[in-house]
């Protein structure tokens, strides 16, 4: 008997037709067998067009953050990463110590340099008693500490480089000392190896430095005495008289130094966020989501790029293509000067970048989102007694009020918009406090579905 079958294909040994066919049961075999061509055919097509709509659906929505620098475009990423890519922000956590303690490190020193040089405006020293120079001896161990905490997150391979600060216009006093910067997002790696190492080695053994173990020791055992700085009357006195500018984040590491300085401490959301940590390279933050209940997928990237006006040139690449605009504007700023040119006040300077934005024609298509953001500081100047008419004259006697004052300003974002956009745009703005998580959270939600819809609702027309 011939076996009209490849022997060595298991599959054809299964399907072959039985020996002893009648010819009725050939024709209606050969009928099932065609249809059965027929499905698989449709089957594969199916498949065919399945692949090429998920490909042609693997779509990205890149958004960018822009706004001048200190605007709070570092935070919000940071809250979207909170959000949508809760995994990394919780591995990440750890590691943010070594930023919160040189936060906390650099505002001490910075106030130690202020005590020792008289005012700038009138040459006044600080009454300084013995107790503050006892404070600032006790002290002393954190000037090498700021030196190796920069070093830690800096490490060799990169080194550190520093910006000029921001400086308010009412007083003259800069900050105290520069900026720091970081070259790559590596710094986490370098930070969570010297961790490593510094469970793992005997102290005698090292010869690179402090690490973090004894960083942590150092500022322990100057915990009591930052404390005692901080809440001196004469301190406080001369940190507003002389209007020292301590980055937005400083007041809050300082007044949970106890908390930041304790041996076992374990950053929080909350520090995580007020941490502030400048980087050279712009990595975006990524995440996924569904589109929709037939599982297509949306790739998100959001860019956060540095805001100073020497670092807006290399905005330029970044507008091919961009679905959405997250314009960061600080109202609270309305009293404060550029650190890159002085003549020129912080609120004016955002309304020249936002009317540069909306006018580009490269953008015409883009979604425009502001956020007016650090409304809880433009609450705290108003209420200790600021004029807004003093530093932006066009809000003549309205009332000084935090929400006549946004509610005016958004009025005029929204105006510039509509005068200067190459093609009639909706432009959804927002009064933010980016350093309050809980607030934040929902807007981001609102922001993500507003940009969401207005993605598809032009993917559809194209
Ligand atoms: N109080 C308060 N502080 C804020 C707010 N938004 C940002 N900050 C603080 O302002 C400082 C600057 O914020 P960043 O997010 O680093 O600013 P940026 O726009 O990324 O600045 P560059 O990177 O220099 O362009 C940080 O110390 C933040 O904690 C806010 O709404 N309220
Ligand atoms: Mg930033």
């Amino acid at each position: 008997m011939v076996f009209n079958y490849d022997a060595s294909d298991p599959l054809a040994v299964i399907t072959a037709a039985p020996p002893s066919e009648t010819p009725e049961q050939k024709a209606a075999r050969e009928e099932r067998e065609a249809e059965s061509r027929r499905i698989s055919n449709q089957i594969d097509e199916e498949l065919r067009l399945h692949k090429a709509d998920l490909k042609k659906h693997e779509q990205m929505v890149k958004i960018l953050l822009l706004g001048q620098s200190e605007s709070g475009k570092s935070t919000t990423l940071k809250n979207f990463r909170m959000q949508f890519a809760a995994e990394n922000w919780a591995k990440e956590r750890a590691s943010w110590r070594t930023v919160i303690q040189l936060n906390l490190v650099r505002s001490v020193n910075a106030i130690l340099d202020a005590v020792k040089h008289p005012d700038a405006d009138d040459g006044s020293k600080i009454p300084l008693t013995e107790k503050h120079q006892l404070l600032a001896i006790r002290l002393s161990p954190l000037r090498r500490v700021e030196e190796d905490l920069k070093r830690l997150l800096g490490a060799a391979a990169n080194p550190v480089e520093v910006a000029v600060p921001s400086s308010p216009t009412r007083t003259v006093s800069p900050r105290p000392s520069a900026e720091f910067y970081v070259r790559s997002w590596e710094w986490q790696s370098f930070v969570e190896a010297s961790q490593n190492r510094s469970e793992n080695s005997h102290p005698r053994t090292r010869h690179e430095g402090a690490n973090s173990i004894d960083i942590s020791e150092i500022i322990a055992r100057c915990s009591e005495d930052i404390r005692e700085l901080w809440e001196d009357d004469i301190i406080q006195d001369m940190v507003k008289r002389r209007g020292l500018r301590l980055e937005d984040s400083a007041t809050f590491f300082l007044n949970a130094s106890e908390r930041i300085a304790a041996r076992d401490y374990h950053p929080g959301d909350d520090d995580v966020l007020r941490a502030r940590l400048l980087c050279r390279n712009i990595v975006p933050l990524s995440w996924t989501s569904n589109l929709a209940s037939d599982g297509k997928t949306l790739t998100w990237k959001l860019y956060d790029v540095g805001g100073s006006r020497t670092q807006r040139q290399a905005w330029l690449p970044y507008f091919e293509q961009v679905t959405a605009i997250i314009f960061l504007a600080p109202i609270s700023c309305f009293d404060e000067r550029l650190a890159e040119d002085p003549r020129v006040n912080r609120l004016e300077d955002s309304f020249i970048l936002w009317k540069a934005i909306c006018s580009s024609q490269l953008l015409k298509s883009t979604t425009m989102i502001i956020f007016l953001n650090k409304i809880d500081l433009l609450a705290k100047k108003i209420a200790n007694g600021v004029m807004v008419r003093q530093f932006l004259p066009s809000y003549a006697d309205r009332p000084n009020e935090t929400k006549a004052v946004v509610k005016y300003l958004k009025t005029k974002f929204r105006d510039t918009a509509r005068n200067y956009s190459p093609e009639p745009r909706t432009c959804h703005i927002y009064a933010t406090t980016v350093v309050d998580t809980h607030e934040t959270a929902q807007i981001l939600v609102s922001v993500r579905d507003g940009i969401m819809r207005e993605h598809l609702k032009k993917a559809t027309l194209m």
